[in-house]
């Protein structure tokens, strides 16, 4: 009988699924800084990392890697954050950043040590610096939070929230084989974490009202490089970047 099946070739990497654009209010900062956001964040989705966390093929070795970094990355996320938060004119909006910042700490930090004990790596023992990537990036937040106008530094702080929303729900949609990339995926996909991206949305816009153009123009520079930099993250993360000297 002829033998139809096919031959075991690895699995190709099929790209993520083309994720709709997020519906924001017409005329909102939001809506303009997602223009400027799109074309990364369509690369982001398609970046073999994420697509090696949907199809479970992404070494460990690299994901631990990540990991680390993200330690590294998230404790100056955190204080940009705070910064922030104590730099907003509105009190309102000092609650919601400093609220993220300790959610940062308590949350994000929280996640990494429980998946780098499922690997087996001791987090309090992070063996490896920032790479060349983790700090260019923390660096770039600390500055736009610390010198930048607060919407400079809001805007800077948006991919990190923005763009790994769009990730979790896109591998959800997709789903991971690989249980600890799920879980992963899962603490961006659900209702929560929209529900904190919206928080930071609507905060993005009430600033946004009070700006001159070359103001927003001016933040949304320091977005782009954030999510530029979210792009590299997730490259240095892949080629297990190291400092050269
Ligand atoms: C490089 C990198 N970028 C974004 C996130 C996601 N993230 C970090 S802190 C925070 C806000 C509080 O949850 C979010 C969404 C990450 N982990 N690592």
């Amino acid at each position: 009988m002829l033998d139809v099946t096919p031959a075991a070739t690895p699995r190709a990497r099929a790209p993520l699924p083309p994720a709709a654009a997020p519906a924001r209010p017409l005329g909102s900062w939001s809506e303009r800084l997602w223009a400027v956001l799109a074309p990364v964040d369509a690369a982001v989705l398609a970046h073999p990392f994420l697509t090696g966390v949907a199809d479970g093929t992404l070494a460990p070795a690299v994901f631990t890697g990540y990991l680390v970094q993200d330690a590294h990355y998230l404790a100056g996320y955190a204080r940009a954050l705070a910064l922030l938060g104590s730099r907003a004119e509105a009190l309102a909006d000092t609650a919601v950043l400093a609220r993220h910042a300790a959610g940062t700490v308590e949350g994000e930090l929280v996640l990494h040590a429980e998946l780098l004990a499922a690997v087996g790596v001791d987090a309090t023992a992070l063996p490896a610096g920032p790479s060349p990537t983790t700090h260019a990036y923390t660096a770039h937040l600390l500055a736009a939070a610390a010198l930048g106008a607060v919407a400079d530094g809001v805007a800077a702080v948006l991919p990190c929230f923005w763009l790994y929303a769009r990730a979790g729900a896109a591998l959800a949609a997709a789903g991971s084989p690989e249980p600890r990339y799920q879980r992963w995926v899962d603490s961006y996909a659900g209702e929560a974490f929209a529900a904190v991206v919206e928080e930071v949305l609507a905060l993005v816009d009430r600033l946004g009202t009070g700006l001159t153009a070359a103001q927003r123009a001016h933040a949304e520079a320091a977005a782009l490089t954030s999510a530029r930099y979210e792009w590299m993250f997730f490259d240095a993360a892949l080629r297990q970047e190291r400092w050269p000297v």
